[in-house]
């Protein structure tokens, strides 16, 4: 018998106003090969003129690794907010904003998927470069451009569709919905002709230590962590207390609901049934074990993160709470 929290009340209650954090280890989340990414791209620093951070357009606020300002400060930087077909960028202008407040002070919104907004990337990244002291490399036309950031927020795919934009030819470089496609700084791909223009990908790196549970759950529900290291359940529920908050119903559609409800056990117990997903597990009672048909909860939730990152249940801004009210 699973035992869920019972705070939040009953089918059709208000929903929750906080997400009971207590209990997780966010350390279990960082991985050991980070550590040497990082190592490799410091040593790689020296070859590039500036950086492209990528980070994932529906936490613009939050788990960027706070590691990277301290290695690659002195390099122009820019920062790419990927995915923004599954942000919500209702508060775009607050955002940035609130980022320039922050010395971030160029920043782009892109879609690699569809190659929106790329095309406005090398003509930034010049212009930076202009701006920057380039030591030995002052009179080479050749340019080189390290792309970082934490797992999974769309580097390599950045890297294809700059190609795709620039030098109409595919795939240089995986891509893949998992973290860690990439596990080692790669060496220079050409992204452009003119300006003669190369890139070079790196593994994602979290931060060794992530600031607070929340934010590690948002950089989870992003998959930027293995789903099985947060466990899918407790992200499902997550996933479920955030788009209620949103007012985001678009699941009760999605999985034929019959309401909107808070109660992740209940909804992840209509996603098994709509989906077929059921399984037999021995329960004992007083005449011995018996088998009993039981939803899968696994893989409603496993159903249920997917299909919230395929951007089915709507855009969404998992930052909102930090978005300041005045700019
Ligand atoms: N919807 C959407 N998906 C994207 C976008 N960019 C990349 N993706 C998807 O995000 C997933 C991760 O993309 P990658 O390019 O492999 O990410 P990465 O940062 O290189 O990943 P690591 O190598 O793990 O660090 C893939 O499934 C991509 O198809 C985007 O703009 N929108």
């Amino acid at each position: 018998m699973r035992l869920w929290p019972q705070a939040w009340g009953a089918v059709g209650a208000a929903w929750r106003e906080c997400f009971p954090l207590q209990g997780h280890d966010v350390a279990r989340w960082f991985p050991g090969h980070m550590a040497k990414g990082l190592k490799k791209m410091q040593s790689s620093l020296k070859l590039v003129d500036c950086v492209i951070e990528v980070h994932d357009a529906r936490i613009p606020l939050s788990g960027r690794n706070s590691l990277f300002q301290e290695l690659l400060g002195l390099k122009p930087h820019l920062l790419v907010l990927n995915k923004m077909d599954l942000a919500d960028l209702t508060e775009q202008q607050k955002i940035v904003q609130h980022l320039e407040g922050k010395g971030l002070k160029n920043v782009i919104f892109t879609n690699c998927v569809k190659d929106e907004n790329i095309k406005q990337i090398i003509p930034k990244l010049m212009e930076l470069i202009k701006y920057s002291y380039r030591y030995n490399r002052a009179e080479n036309m050749e340019y080189c451009v390290m792309v970082i950031g934490v797992p999974n927020v769309g580097k390599s795919s950045l890297i294809n569709s700059l190609r795709r934009q620039h030098l109409r030819t595919g795939k240089a470089t995986r891509v893949g919905g998992e973290p860690g496609i990439t596990r080692a700084v790669t060496s220079r791909i050409q992204v452009c002709e003119r300006p003669l223009t190369f890139l070079l990908d790196t593994p994602g790196v979290l931060a060794p230590r992530i600031e607070s549970v929340e934010t590690g759950l948002k950089l989870a529900l992003c998959g930027t962590v293995l789903d099985h290291l947060v466990g899918e359940e407790t992200m499902a529920d997550y996933l479920l207390y955030t788009l209620n908050r949103h007012g985001l119903f678009g699941y009760v559609q999605h999985y034929g609901l019959a309401s909107a409800c808070d109660h992740i056990e209940w909804v992840l117990k209509n996603v098994a049934v709509k989906l077929g997903k059921t399984r037999k597990v021995k329960v004992l009672t007083g005449t011995g074990n018996v088998n009993v048909i039981q939803p899968d909860y696994a893989m409603a939730a496993r159903d249920f993160l997917r299909t919230f990152r395929s951007g089915l249940l709507g855009q969404v801004m998992l930052d909102r709470d930090l978005i300041p009210v005045c700019g």
